[in-house]
């Protein structure tokens, strides 16, 4: 099956409409993410479908449950993931993908240019050295730390009233119950991933006190 037909069962099994445009623009960066792959290693993933399955359909598995979020903040995003297809999926959502490993961050800025991505920005930094004004409203992560740590390292990006968005494999309990002070889960979704036998939870976060 071609990649398109890949991800055009894929999109259809989770229930996600998108423009003929934005399915061409994903498979664009699924061949970019391989392309770049053999010489710069940003991912473990070689095999063109597991490429679809592990990183695109996992990515998008969130939209359904970003809700109102306009500024997104995507932390330790590696090869741009979930940042750069959810970039895609949604054109009016500013995306800043923060990477401190610098040929990362390179293969980011090649792939916004590539795929004309207007609302995707990345950023070459440690995210605890980031500032921004104004800040995110939202702030996602995959593979990226422990919840903890997550937190500690970036909720200075947080606005008032913003949300974490933590993608997990199975159900972090332990994680959760040493979540810091002041921050409590206000959602935890159990994801299906077309194609994936394997557990995915998005863990959302806010801080205490938000309405
Ligand atoms: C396991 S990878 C996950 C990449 C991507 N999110 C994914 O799911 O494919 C974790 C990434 O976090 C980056 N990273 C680790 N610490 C970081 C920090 N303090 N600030 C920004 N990026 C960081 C690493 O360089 C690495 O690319």
């Amino acid at each position: 099956m071609s990649d398109m037909a890949t991800l055009e069962r894929g999109l259809a099994a989770m229930g996600i409409e998108l423009p003929e445009a934005a399915h061409e623009k994903l498979v664009a960066y699924a061949a970019l993410l391989a392309k770049w792959n053999k010489v710069y290693n940003l991912t473990a993933i070689r095999d063109s479908s597991q490429m679809m399955t592990l990183h695109l359909f996992d990515a998008l598995s969130v939209l359904p449950h970003l809700g109102a979020v306009t500024r997104l903040a995507d932390v330790g995003s590696g090869g741009g993931l979930p940042g750069i297809p959810l970039a895609i999926a949604r054109p009016e959502l500013a995306v800043t993908s923060i990477e401190t490993v610098n040929k990362k961050a390179t293969f980011q800025q090649q792939a916004k240019i590539e795929l004309k991505l207007a609302n995707f920005e990345p950023v070459c930094a440690r995210v605890e050295e980031v500032r921004r004004d104004p800040s995110f409203d939202g702030i996602i992560s995959r593979a990226f730390s422990e919840l903890s740590d997550f937190i500690r390292l970036t909720a200075h990006l947080l606005a008032p009233g913003g949300r974490f968005y933590a993608m997990k494999g199975v159900y972090p309990h332990e994680e959760i119950a040493r979540l810091p002070e002041g921050f409590r889960v206000v959602e935890s979704v159990e994801l299906t991933v077309p194609a994936l036998d394997a557990h995915r939870h998005l863990i959302i976060i806010e801080r205490n006190g938000n309405a």
